[in-house]
Parts: structure tokens; sequence; C-alpha cells
């Protein structure tokens, strides 16, 4: 049984993590991340990459993929908060994602290509 991230412990590791665009999710003891990829196929090369990862350490993502949008939640169900294998699989992705877009505003609503290229194609 995996045990929830102490104070201490979050205040070393969350900080390091907002920094590359990892935030707060509104009522959970989670991050979340997303990432705007070039194409469709470099999104799920990144989510092929990350699987192997989260299978190999028995830790898995909550995520969703539009397109070439790829939205990460992390936590520990066994705890039903953040652990430590959060902080490991979410510098783990970091280094898979590499240089793909980081999208830092959760607020706002997240165009895929498809909208730009349907905007960009108005007469
Ligand atoms: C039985 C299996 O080991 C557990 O269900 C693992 C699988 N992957 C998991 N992933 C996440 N995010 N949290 C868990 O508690 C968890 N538990």
């Amino acid at each position: 049984m995996m045990d929830r991230l102490t104070i201490a412990e979050r205040e070393t590791a969350l900080p390091p993590l907002g920094e590359t665009g990892w935030g707060p999710v509104p009522d959970r003891d989670a991050i979340r991340k997303v990432w705007k990829f070039r194409s469709f196929s470099e999104a799920w090369g990144f989510m092929s990459r990350a699987a192997l990862a989260a299978e190999k350490a028995n830790h898995h993502p909550e995520w969703t993929n539009r397109f070439n949008i790829v939205d990460v939640t992390l936590t520990t169900h066994d705890c039903e908060g953040l652990s430590t294998l959060d902080i490991d699989l979410a510098r783990r992705m970091d280094r898979l994602a590499g240089p793909a877009e980081v999208i830092r505003d959760h607020a706002e609503p997240i165009s895929c290509l498809c909208q730009i290229r349907r905007e960009g194609t108005k007469a």
C-alpha cells in the first residue's frame, strides 16, 4: 500500500514539476499536464512510450487523447492521492514527451489541430 506524499515531500517534488507544466486538479489530490504534439502520430508515439513505462512501474495515468492533444492526470488510486509513484511517472513522461508544446493554462479550452486547420481554411 502506497503512502500519500507528506507535506515535506510535496514541497520538494511539486515545484520542479510545476516548472515543466504540471498543475493542480481542482478537488483532487492529483497533478495534470497537457501536451500539444505536432501530429496524431507524435501524440500516439508518446502515449505508446508512456504506456510501456506505466506498465513497467505498474502505475497508470488517467489520460485522454484528442488528435494531437494528450491530457494527463496522475494520482494513486490505492491511497486516493499523490504518491511517489506519481512523481516518478510525471518525471518519466516529461522525458518521453521531449520538446512537445505544453498547454499551461488548463482553464482555457484546448484547440487541437483540426480546429486550427478549420479556422485557417476560412475564406
Ligand atoms: C493491481 C494493480 O497493481 C494496482 O491496481 C495498480 C495498477 N495501476 C495503478 N495506477 C494508479 N495510478 N494508481 C494505482 O493505485 C494503481 N494500482
